[in-house]
Parts: C-alpha cells; sequence; structure tokens
C-alpha cells in the first residue's frame, strides 16, 4: 500500500473546486507506486489523478509541469496537469505539493508484444523530436558525473569481482565519453519502464511518471527503454523487441554518426546505473517503507549481458 498521505473527501472536494474539472464523486487510493501517493479522483465531468509529492526535489516541480504541458500541447501522450481557474497547476494540499491530472486508460504491459513495442518506439521518436526543442533545462541528474561519485558508496557491499566491474566500467565510461563527440541533447523522461506506461490493447494510453524528467543526451532515454523493454529473463537482448521498438524510433529519429558509436556504450552506462541506483536503495538510502526494493542484480545481470555480447546491429530503416 502506498498512500503515505491520506486525505478526506471534504479535503479534495475543495481542492476540485478551483478547477474547472466537475465536483468529486469518490476518491480511491493507489495502492502502486514507492514515492508518491496517488488517488484516481471521479468527478461528475472526467477521471483523474491526484498525486501528492511526498519526497524529492520540490523545487523541481515547475520543471515538470512545464514539460508535460509541452510535451501535451506537441500532442504526446502524457498527463498534461490540469490549470486552476487562475492558470496555476501547482498546488498544495495538506502541506504537500499536489498536481492534479488526467486519468490516462490502459494498464502497464509486463510483456510487451511486437505492435506495442512498436507503439512505444514510435512514440518515444516522436518525443525526441519535440523535446529537441524544449526551452526548460534541467541537467541529467543519473549521467556520468552521477556515476562518478556515487559508485564509491556502494563499493564496500559488492563481492571482489563486482567491485571490479564496477570499478572498470566507470573508467571505461569516462574515457569514452569524456572524448566522444556531443550526442543530440532534448527532454528526457529517464526513467521509461514497462511499468511507466499504460497500454489499452496495443494502444499507447499515455506515458506517466515524468519525475526523472530531464534534460540531456536523447540516447540515454533509449538506451533505458531497450534494457528494460527488449531483454530477456537471461539479461540478452530481444531480438525481436529490439527491432521492433528500434525501427520504429529510427524512422521517426536517425541517429547521429556519433549515436551510433555511444550506443554500445550507452547501453551499458544505463544497465550500470540502475545496478547502481537499486544498490543505493538497498545499502545505503533505503526509503522509510517497507515496499521491497527493486532487485539490482537484474541489472547486474543486464550489464554483464551487454559485455559479453555486445549490442545487436541497429536495424535497416528506409528514409
Ligand atoms: N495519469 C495517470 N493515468 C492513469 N493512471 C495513473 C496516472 N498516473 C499514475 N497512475 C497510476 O498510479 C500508479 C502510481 O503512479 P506513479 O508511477 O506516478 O507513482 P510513483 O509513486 O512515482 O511510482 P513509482 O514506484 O513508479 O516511482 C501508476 O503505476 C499508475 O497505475
Ligand atoms: N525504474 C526504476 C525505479 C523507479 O525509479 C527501477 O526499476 O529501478
Amino acid at each position: 500500500m502506498a498512500v503515505f498521505t491520506p486525505l478526506t473527501e471534504p479535503q479534495v472536494a475543495e481542492f476540485l473546486s478551483r478547477f474547472d474539472a466537475g465536483s468529486l464523486v469518490s476518491l480511491e487510493g493507489v495502492p502502486a507506486g514507492t514515492e508518491n501517493t496517488t488517488f484516481f479522483v471521479t468527478t461528475d465531468r472526467r477521471e483523474l489523478v491526484l498525486t501528492l509529492f511526498e519526497q524529492g526535489e520540490h523545487e523541481e516541480l515547475p520543471f515538470f509541469v512545464e514539460l508535460l504541458d509541452y510535451l501535451d500541447e506537441h500532442r504526446l501522450p502524457v498527463p498534461g496537469p490540469l490549470h486552476d481557474r487562475d492558470g496555476v497547476a501547482l498546488h498544495t494540499l495538506a502541506d504537500k505539493p499536489a498536481l492534479l491530472f488526467p486519468k490516462l486508460p490502459g494498464k502497464s504491459p509486463l510483456a510487451p508484444n511486437l505492435a506495442q513495442c512498436r507503439e512505444l518506439g514510435d512514440t518515444l521518436g516522436r518525443m525526441h523530436v519535440v523535446s529537441r526543442h524544449f526551452p526548460g533545462h534541467r541537467p541529467n541528474p543519473r549521467d556520468l558525473h552521477w556515476l562518478l561519485p556515487m559508485h564509491h558508496k556502494v563499493l564496500v557491499y559488492l563481492s571482489p569481482q563486482d567491485q571490479a566491474l564496477m570499478k572498470d566500467e566507470v573508467e571505461i565510461y569516462q574515457g569514452f565519453f569524456g572524448d566522444a563527440p556531443a550526442l543530440p541533447q532534448g527532454a528526457l523522461h529517464g526513467d521509461l519502464f514497462r511499468d511507466n506506461t499504460l497500454f489499452d490493447g496495443d494502444r499507447l494510453g499515455g506515458l506517466i511518471d515524468f519525475y526523472n524528467g530531464c534534460t540531456g543526451d536523447l540516447l540515454f532515454d533509449l538506451a533505458i527503454v531497450i534494457n528494460d523493454w527488449a531483454t530477456g529473463s537471461d539479461g540478452r537482448l530481444d531480438a525481436e523487441r529490439h527491432d521492433a521498438i528500434l525501427a520504429a524510433y529510427l524512422a521517426r529519429r536517425p541517429l547521429t554518426p556519433a549515436e551510433r558509436d555511444a550506443w554500445p556504450m550507452m547501453l551499458r552506462l544505463t544497465a550500470l546505473r540502475y545496478w547502481l541506483s537499486r544498490l543505493l536503495v538497498v545499502y545505503v538510502d533505503p526509503p522509510a517503507h517497507d515496499l521491497t526494493p527493486h532487485d539490482p542484480d537484474q541489472f547486474l545481470t543486464i550489464l554483464k549481458a551487454r559485455l559479453e555480447h555486445g549490442a545487436l546491429p541497429l536495424p535497416e530503416v528506409s528514409e
């Protein structure tokens, strides 16, 4: 159960009265989610999602509102936050920052089919085409600049072999990305795992949970997607899902030669990024609640598979 801050119906009814969104009919706490408190709110006009921000950088919230507004204006399937009658999206409720969103249709796919993979690749490609012109700025908080200091914090918890692997990898990324030409920049989702998408059958209902959103290398976003969406249980890439996502993505946004060169290394870097963030949650900074943390070893397995087998060839896309 992840309703960290309970709300009463009168509290939510009063909150809703600032918006042009109808009157409260029902309120339901959402058990999924580990970071924020989420409620499904039904009014006499529409279905909404109310999010209370429990942790993290509250000063970053205006960036997320700006990003979601921008993507929504560009017709990407994201929950564009509702603005109240004065044009304000970000409010305070029960002493927590609060945002109200449209409820998007669908469920997160655990085993996405190829049509869903194509849909995701196409949408991410469209998003990256428009996000290159997004005017906001929030440096990627999980890129190499973060890996460098943070990996030292977990080395003590690792076997000698895994310590060596992590240290060697970070050093290799430093050498590679330090010398590599700049990669195309834009706004990223930053955590586009399957559980941050909703599908209604094969139709993408929406991308959610933009709270890792930032600006940086677009390739970073794509590598996160491939490592989560197109990996088998042994950590190896699943060629069919890989090709379905990438063919659809590349048809929207071809990679530059520098991105093609960096691709195998970016798959490794983003695998290590999640191995490390999950290790930090388990050993260094466990959350107050007792929800089971994600398994760090899953991304160690993925990293080892990328090292052993490399990347798959990128699909050919006719221009
Ligand atoms: N706009 C939306 N439309 C429909 N469902 C939504 C929407 N936003 C959130 N949800 C539902 O609420 C759940 C929790 O939302 P969210 O992922 O934002 O919370 P979180 O605490 O940040 O979770 P996480 O553990 O993924 O970081 C989602 O898994 C999804 O089922
Ligand atoms: N997607 C992340 C958790 C949320 O940031 C993970 O799987 O570790």
